[in-house]
């Protein structure tokens, strides 16, 4: 399935998600609302590009072959699904495939981003990720706590796959004090080489440090777990964070500050764009990745001079890029 939810300021961005579902229809269900956050995530990056999605439901009660030549009969069949969109839909990875697959892709159609760099691509999306979650992380910082230094600060990661371990080098060579987690017991390794605390994924939700920084999968924030959270301020790389918009409310009732993921995980879209479709420097697409951290500050400053939450003003500015009356 693939959806092109906007492509009102140019054509439509967002990766190929290849995972069993319990059913088709929840495939459906996760390919309009990751189309969705794509619009507003490159609304808000300032590209002149949409939202679009491509999901592909693996079979999970079956033993589906995602392997060898079934594996490449799938991705032609996607990239002759994304060909015959005629250039409105760009496809990149995402869960479930990878900058190789992206040079497959390629093969049958030029509307494909994050081939490896030795296929002629801008490569590993998670790199630029990681870094525009490192710049955020110093926006919401400066402006929960201003002038305050990382090294005195606490923070849990969730999360130490290809974004999360960028990050949580990051904040170890800058002195921080982390607590780590992740599904996967061998990622308990990385946790050793930073000094970090390591916990299970149920007590990282409510540590009590400053930030919490998810980094694994999305639905983390919900009406149950904000009631838990012991963190002040929230900043990190997985997609669609909230369970509902409504759950921002709780957030901001709690004194807890959520930075947007649309915003801060918008590193990766960011590059690619820059360096495959705007012909960028490697320098001026660092830059922009960069730039996330002054735009999240002028994002949460705003929210706060407004007594509103950092969802509201970052809608309110997708509205007026899309120009869209108010929600
Ligand atoms: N890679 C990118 O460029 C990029 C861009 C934008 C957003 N994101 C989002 O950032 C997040 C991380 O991306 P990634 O590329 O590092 O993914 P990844 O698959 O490499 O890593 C995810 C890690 O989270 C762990 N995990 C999964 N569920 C967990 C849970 N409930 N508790 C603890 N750990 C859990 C996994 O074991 C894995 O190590 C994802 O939500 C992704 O959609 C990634």
């Amino acid at each position: 399935m693939v959806s092109v939810d906007s492509t009102r300021l140019g054509p439509a961005l967002g990766g190929c998600r290849v995972t069993p579902y319990p059913t088709w229809r929840d495939g459906l269900d996760d390919v309009l609302r990751l189309s969705a956050a794509m619009t507003r995530k490159a609304a808000l990056a300032g590209l002149d590009h949409g939202g679009g999605k491509t999901v592909v439901v693996l079979d999970g009660t079956t033993s589906a072959d995602w392997t060898g030549p079934a594996r490449a009969d799938l991705l032609d069949d996607i990239a002759d699904v994304v060909n015959g969109l005629g250039g409105t839909y760009v496809t990149g990875p995402d869960i479930g495939t990878s900058p190789d697959d992206m040079a497959r892709l390629h093969t049958r159609t030029p509307h494909v981003l994050c081939r490896p760099e030795t296929d002629g691509g801008s490569g590993d999306s998670a790199v630029p990720t990681a870094l525009g979650v490192t710049a955020a992380l110093e926006a919401v910082c400066g402006h929960r706590w201003p002038g305050t230094d990382l090294a005195t600060l606490t923070f849990s990661l969730i999360g130490l796959g290809h974004v999360g371990t960028l990050v949580g080098d990051w904040l170890a060579r800058r002195g921080a004090t982390l607590t780590a987690t992740d599904l996967d017991p061998r990622r308990r390794a990385l946790a050793a080489r930073w000094g970090a605390r390591w916990t299970t994924p149920a007590h990282a939700v409510r540590a009590d440090v400053d930030v919490l920084i998810p980094c694994a999968t999305g639905g983390i924030l919900t009406p149950a777990t904000v009631g838990e959270l012991r963190c002040r301020a929230i900043a990190g790389a997985a997609n669609n964070q909230l369970d509902h918009d409504s759950t921002a409310d709780l957030l901001h009732a709690r004194n807890i500050l959520w930075a947007p993921d649309t915003v801060v995980s918008a590193g990766g879209i960011i590059a690619a764009t820059a360096r495959e479709l705007h012909g960028r420097t490697a320098t001026e697409s660092h830059d922009r990745v960069k730039a996330i951290g002054p735009h999240l500050t002028a994002l949460l400053d705003d929210a706060a001079a407004r007594d509103t939450t950092p969802l509201r003003a970052a809608q309110a500015l997708v509205d007026a890029r899309l120009n869209r009356p108010a929600a």
